[in-house]
């Protein structure tokens, strides 16, 4: 529950995301966006944490849900999508907010086209998590529930 006191996670999916499940099944797996949610809220609360995700196609929407992130969570969670690619809006609304960021892709964008080799996020991120399918989101939740502990 909100302001319950225990740290949240901010889970960020990008654009195209919303088609999860039957979006290149080959390629994105069969899992729905609303079971990459539910996964990550359980990863979350195994470690006493809140998790709030959203979903945007809009890279301002992007943006802002950062900007909102900086007064209420202790990290975030980010697949841009593709605006992983093209945005120095998104890399910058990162260093602005001051949270470590784990950016995740479900696949592994090195062994895929040349133009998803590069990542305006990575340079701004304490992680990279890309061909893990949808555990790294799990696995990104767990790397920022340690983080978090390991403060104090
Ligand atoms: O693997 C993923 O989750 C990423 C998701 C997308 O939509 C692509 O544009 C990225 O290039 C890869």
């Amino acid at each position: 529950p909100a302001g319950s006191g225990r740290g949240t996670i901010l889970v960020l999916n990008g654009p195209n995301l919303n088609l999860l499940g039957t979006r290149e099944p080959e390629k994105y797996g069969t899992a729905t966006l609303a079971d990459v949610e539910q996964l990550a809220k359980d990863t979350g609360a195994a470690h006493g944490l809140d998790v709030e995700c959203f979903q945007s196609n809009h890279e301002g929407a992007l943006v802002d849900a950062i900007h909102a992130a900086r007064d209420k969570a202790i990290g975030i969670v980010l697949n841009a999508g593709a605006y992983t690619h093209t945005s120095i809006a998104l890399r910058d609304a990162i260093s602005a907010v001051q949270l470590p960021a784990v950016e995740v892709h479900i696949t592994n964008v090195h062994a895929r086209e040349e133009f998803r080799h590069h990542s305006y996020l990575a340079g701004v991120s304490k992680a990279v998590i890309a061909g893990a399918g949808i555990m790294g989101y799990r696995f990104a939740v767990e790397y920022l529930a340690g983080l978090h502990t390991h403060q104090g």
